[in-house]
């Protein structure tokens, strides 16, 4: 046994002028656009590159998804919409998972080329931004930093000025003859979402009959999935934030931790939560 895979006479091997893997993928951009910063190059610089790059590139899929969640529920197609959000789960779930290669990064080693990032900070993630507006957590002042971005700034401006997957989501519902409480859908959507109690009682009703309200009900599970899916992300951080600088206050100008934790206590969906407590009351 040689061990050794023949390579078949038919596999294609001249690409010097048709598309091959490579160009297709633009690898020659992909693959240059690692540039550490520190000096002397410290070794694990390119892990932290690489570990915010790929999460950018997912950052940019999950965007891509959830605007066309939400146009399909502005089109009333919920079952296409909910096939976006569960492919937005898996993503999520890649993400969260990825803190642990991040993890291998020790305290001292971190420390060593932490000087060499300046301000710059995650916070500065527009794609980041962007997803947490898509999904309601709106903020005006969040604008601010891409400033001098005018194209991150235009992006964020729209979807802030957008309804979010949730906005829609209610609408919807309301189309189908919800009886989702008129200053719900008249909102101001530039704003979070606040917890309403009428809108509770909607779903109370939804999950107390699941049956009658099924790809409603299914809707609804689905949102908490992505909800606990994008706190299991922001914990997962934190407690790596914690491990890698402690208590010391971020690049970004915040105080670290304590900042991450507060966002801890942010809600897209408030009212899928709050009906638990109602369920078997
Ligand atoms: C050792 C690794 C990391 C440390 C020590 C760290 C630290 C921090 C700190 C302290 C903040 C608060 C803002 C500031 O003052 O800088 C922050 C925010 C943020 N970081 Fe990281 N981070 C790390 C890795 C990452 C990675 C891999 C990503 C992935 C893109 C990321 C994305 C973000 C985002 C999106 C925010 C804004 C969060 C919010 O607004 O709630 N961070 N990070
Ligand atoms: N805010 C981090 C620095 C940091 O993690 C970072 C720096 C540049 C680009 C992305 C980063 N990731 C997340 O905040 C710190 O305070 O050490």
């Amino acid at each position: 046994m040689s061990n050794t895979r023949d390579i078949e006479s038919g596999i294609h091997t001249d690409f010097a002028s048709e598309m091959s893997y490579g160009s297709y993928l633009d690898l020659d951009t992909l693959l240059s656009a690692q540039h550490p910063v520190s000096r002397p190059e410290h070794h694990d610089e390119l892990l932290f590159i690489i570990q915010h790059q790929t999460t950018e590139l997912w950052f940019k899929l999950v965007l891509h998804e959830l605007r066309s969640a939400s146009a399909l529920l502005r089109a009333d197609e919920f079952r296409e919409s909910l096939k976006r959000i569960a492919r937005v789960k898996h993503i999520q779930r890649t993400l969260t998972e990825q803190w642990s290669v991040l993890a291998t990064l020790t305290p001292t080693e971190y420390a060593e080329f932490r000087g060499f990032l300046g301000h710059s900070s995650g916070f500065q993630s527009w794609q980041y931004r962007a997803v947490e507006f898509a999904l309601g957590n709106k903020h005006r002042g969040m604008l601010n930093v891409h400033r001098a971005d005018p194209d991150a700034h235009a992006l964020l401006t729209e979807l802030l000025e957008a309804p979010s997957l949730y906005d829609e989501f209610l609408r919807a519902l309301a189309r189908r003859g919800y009886a989702i409480p008129a200053e719900v859908l008249d909102r101001d959507v530039t704003l979070a979402h606040t917890p309403n109690a009428e809108l509770t009682e909607v779903f109370v009703e939804i999950y107390a009959n699941a049956h009658d309200h099924w790809d409603v009900y299914e809707a609804c599970e689905e949102l908490v999935d992505l909800e606990d899916n994008f706190q299991l992300w922001r914990f997962r951080h934190l407690k790596t934030v914690q491990r890698t600088i402690g208590m010391k206050t971020g690049t970004g100008g915040s105080s670290g931790v304590g900042f991450l934790q507060r966002a801890l206590d942010l809600t897209f969906f408030p009212e899928l939560f709050s009906v638990r407590t109602e369920i078997g009351a």
